[in-house]
């Protein structure tokens, strides 16, 4: 069976008065039907630019958009959705097929509008539902996420933040799509209600077959649901692997950076810091980007040379090391 989702080489640079940043730089990696893959890395390093490429929001100033982003579906067949237009993605893809929790989306909520005006009224005029038709769909998915019917009829500001989200959860779900891409999804949240957000995306996950792309710099709530682990640095993926061999093993000098930042409460550890910045994606560093912060750093090697990614014991990494 083909993955459901397969990126070959995709690049995405914004345009800024002094020159292009490279938010995405020839990223390729498969998504199973089913599975949960975690985006992980700092801030600044392309996640959300590249949720927004395989979805195909981007804003204006995109400078280049170039590689395959390729869904297997089996109504569609197979579709390479860089190529699409702008109305086939619109009428064929975002929602029925890939949808999106976008990062503090609860909070975008209007507080105004009662949930329906805002589950309902889209269906209605994007897909051409009848209002009962779509009334149905977004009680279906209001029960779905935990919530009940009568949600519909009441406003954001009466809910809690774990409401919310669920109410925006539900909206990203109620067409029934494949992928759902998640961005920072209980990123506002207390732990508590963190911790019912991630059962909750199990239980979906599990009851539709749905997989993920989970953007989150939190490594331990990567570690809750996601079958594999990519982890992203300026703007390529330096490493990938099953999140059991990635936890037990990380092998990119980065990725045991970030997982020696994570404290931990069960075992007393010092938590390090990683040195440096994520460096401006406008001139990155030659050869590895992170051969400035990487205590291994291999002289003569790794300032020239761009690692390819290659299969080690189980992971796929971008290593000279290797
Ligand atoms: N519209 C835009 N125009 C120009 N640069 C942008 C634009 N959007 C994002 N960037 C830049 O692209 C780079 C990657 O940003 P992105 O938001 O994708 O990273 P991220 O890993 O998702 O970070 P965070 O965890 O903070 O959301 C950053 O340098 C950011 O400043």
């Amino acid at each position: 069976m083909p993955p459901l989702l397969e990126l070959r080489n995709v690049k995405m640079y914004y345009g800024v008065t002094n020159g292009v940043v490279k938010a995405v730089d020839g990223v390729s990696f498969v998504l199973n039907k089913g599975e949960a893959m975690a985006l992980v890395g700092e801030s600044g390093s392309g996640k959300s630019s590249l949720a927004f490429t395989i979805i195909r929001l981007l804003p204006r100033n995109v400078a280049e958009f170039s590689g395959e982003i390729l869904l297997h579906d089996e109504e569609l067949g197979t579709v390479d959705l860089a190529k699409m237009s702008e109305e086939e993605l619109r009428r064929k893809i975002r929602w029925k097929k890939i949808s999106m929790v976008f990062q503090a989306s609860m909070n975008a909520l209007n507080p105004i509008l009662k949930v329906q005006d805002q589950m309902v009224e889209p269906l209605v005029l994007h897909l051409g539902l009848s209002k009962q038709e779509a009334i149905k769909i977004a009680e279906e998915a209001l029960l779905s996420v935990g919530l009940a019917k009568d949600v519909l009829t009441r406003y954001p500001f009466e809910l809690s933040g774990g409401m919310k989200q669920r109410v925006v959860i539900a909206m990203a779900i109620m067409m029934k799509p494949k992928l759902v891409i998640l961005d920072e999804p209980t990123s506002a949240l207390d732990v508590i209600t963190q911790a019912n957000i991630m059962n909750l995306l199990k239980e979906l996950k599990a009851k539709f077959d749905l997989s993920y792309i989970l953007i989150t710099h939190d490594i331990a709530l990567a570690s809750e649901i996601a079958d594999k682990i990519g982890v992203m640095y300026a703007g390529k993926i330096v490493e990938i692997a099953p999140s059991d061999i990635f936890f037990r093993k990380p092998k990119h000098p980065y990725s045991q950076k970030l997982l020696a930042a994570v404290p931990s409460l069960r075992e007393e550890k010092a938590i390090e810091y990683i040195p440096g910045d994520v460096p401006s994606l406008i001139n990155p560093p030659t050869g590895c980007r992170f051969h400035p912060r990487c205590p291994y750093m291999i002289k003569g090697k790794c300032e020239r040379e761009e690692p390819p990614r290659k299969q080690v014991e189980g992971s796929e990494v971008a290593c000279w090391l290797y």
